[in-house]
C-alpha cells in the first residue's frame, strides 16, 4: 500500500479572538501532492486556519509543521515554499499582466519567464492587458499564476471559483488539476460541494472550529450511503449546469 507523506501537519490548533474560540483543538494532515479541500459553513474557521498555516496570523496554541518547518521557528522559510493568492489591491493599476508578474518575480527573487507563467494559466493573449480589464475567470487565473511565481511546493486557494460561471469554474478545475499533476500540493476552500467532490483528493469538514470528518469524497459518500441514507427525490441523469455546459461549450473563453 502506498504510504502518504504529510507535507502539512496541524496538531491541536487553537485560535482565540479575545474570548471567542474560532478554532478549537483542530488536527489534520495534508499529504504531499494532493488537492486537499477545507469545507464547512461560513464562520467555521477555515480562513483563520489557512492564514495561520500561511504564517500570516498568530495562533493561540498548537503545533504546525509545513514541509518539516515549524511555523514558530521558520516562518520566513515557510513563506518561500508556499504560494498564496494576493489581494487584488496589490495589483498596481498602471501595470499590465507581464509587468505585474515581473514585479512579483523581482520581489521573490524568482528566476522565471513571465510569458511562460501566463501561458500556464492560458492568459498569453492578455499579456498587455491591465488586471481590471480581465473577466472574473481571467482574474482568478491570473491570481493563481501569481501563487506559482516562486515555484512553491504548496499553494493555498481560498474560494477560487466563487462568482464564476460553470464553464469558467470547470476551466479552473482543469488548471488546478494540472498544477497538482506538475507536483504542487494544493489546499483549497470552497462552498461548492460538487467542486469538492470532483476536484479534491481528500476533504476535511470543519464546523465551529473543529474537524468533524476527513476522508476522500468517495469514502465519505459511501459511509453515508452505507448508513442507510437515501435522497428524498430521484435525481435526474443531468442537471441545469450540464445544460449550460452543453449549450455554451467547454472551451476557454471570456
Ligand atoms: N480578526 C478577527 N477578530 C475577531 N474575530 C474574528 C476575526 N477573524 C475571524 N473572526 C471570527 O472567527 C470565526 C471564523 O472565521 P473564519 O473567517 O476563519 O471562517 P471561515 O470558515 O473562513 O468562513 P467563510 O466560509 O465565511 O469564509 C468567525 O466567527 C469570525 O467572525
Amino acid at each position: 500500500m502506498e504510504i502518504n507523506k504529510a507535507i502539512i501537519s496541524v496538531k491541536n490548533l487553537v485560535k482565540k479572538y479575545d474570548d471567542f474560540i474560532a478554532v478549537q483543538d483542530l488536527s489534520f494532515e495534508v499529504y504531499e501532492n494532493e488537492i486537499f479541500g477545507l469545507l464547512g459553513p461560513n464562520g467555521a474557521g477555515k480562513t483563520t486556519t489557512l492564514e495561520i498555516i500561511e504564517t500570516l496570523r498568530d495562533k493561540t496554541s498548537g503545533e504546525i509543521i509545513v514541509d518539516g518547518l515549524s511555523v514558530d521557528k521558520h516562518a520566513n522559510a515557510i513563506k518561500q515554499i508556499i504560494g498564496v493568492q494576493l489581494q487584488a489591491a496589490g495589483y498596481y493599476p498602471n501595470l499590465n499582466l507581464i509587468e505585474l508578474i515581473e514585479l512579483f518575480a523581482g520581489l521573490y527573487g524568482a528566476d522565471i519567464k513571465p510569458m511562460e507563467m501566463l501561458e500556464k494559466v492560458n492568459l498569453q493573449d492578455k499579456a498587455k492587458a491591465k488586471y481590471k480589464a480581465l473577466s472574473g475567470g481571467q482574474k482568478q487565473r491570473f491570481s493563481i499564476a501569481t501563487t506559482l511565481i516562486n515555484q512553491p511546493k504548496i499553494i493555498f486557494l481560498d474560494e477560487p471559483t466563487t462568482g464564476l460561471d460553470p464553464q469558467a469554474r470547470r476551466n479552473l478545475w482543469d488548471l488546478i488539476v494540472q498544477i497538482r499533476d506538475a507536483g504542487t500540493t494544493v489546499v483549497i476552500t470552497t462552498h461548492y460541494m460538487d467542486e469538492a467532490e470532483q476536484l479534491c483528493d481528500r476533504v476535511a469538514f470543519v464546523e465551529r472550529g473543529k474537524i468533524i470528518a476527513i476522508d476522500t469524497p468517495d469514502n465519505l459518500i459511501d459511509q453515508l450511503v452505507n448508513s442507510g441514507f437515501e435522497r428524498k427525490k430521484e435525481v435526474k441523469k443531468a442537471n441545469l449546469e450540464d445544460v449550460f455546459i452543453n449549450l455554451t461549450g467547454k472551451e476557454w473563453r471570456e
